[in-house]
């Protein structure tokens, strides 16, 4: 796993939480995951969300350093995990497809709004979220998120990397 604080980031997310909202109101593309009573997946689409792509950017940045090549070779899909009060994430993994690294990138994370668990080799690891903070790992390890304790949304994003065709 890799942890990274995007430089920035304060600034982007104060771009990136309302362009968020506003898409919402608008209409999203897709919910999926319905577990827990709540939809963990929302699509929207990456034409309607410019704020967003510092954070592919970086997603792909970081996956070239990792498996060789430059950012331009990988490409990111991406969707929103709003968890509201009482809300959690329920244990999942992201190899689907032919991806090469997942990624969680924070918008807004209050105070006891729930940890990432992250199971890699052999491991569990407990990653404490916060706004701006970007979190990597392998497509197939597990991982959840604890229950939202705060009384605010906490609001992430999910990314998957794989190689541009
Ligand atoms: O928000 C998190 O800490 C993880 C979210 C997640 O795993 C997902 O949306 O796929
Ligand atoms: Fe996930």
């Amino acid at each position: 796993m890799k942890v990274l604080d995007l430089p920035g980031a304060a600034a982007l997310n104060r771009e990136l939480l309302p362009a968020y909202h506003d898409q919402l109101a608008a209409g999203v593309e897709r919910r999926s995951h319905f577990f827990a009573g709540r939809y963990e997946n929302i699509y929207i689409g990456r034409e309607r969300l410019p704020a967003i792509e510092p954070v592919l950017r970086a997603a792909c940045a970081v996956t070239a350093r990792l498996h060789g090549g430059v950012p331009g070779d990988y490409r990111a899909g991406f969707w929103f995990n709003d968890t509201p009060p009482g809300g959690r994430t329920l244990p999942h993994t992201h190899d689907d497809d032919d991806e090469l690294v997942s990624c969680v990138y924070y918008v807004q994370v209050p105070d006891n709004a729930g940890c990432l668990a992250v199971e890699e080799g052999g491991q569990r690891l407990l990653v404490r979220p916060r706004a701006g903070r970007m979190v990597l790992f392998a497509p197939d390890a597990l991982h959840w998120v604890t229950p939202n304790l705060s009384g605010d949304s906490r609001l992430s994003i999910g990314i998957n990397v794989g190689r541009t065709a």
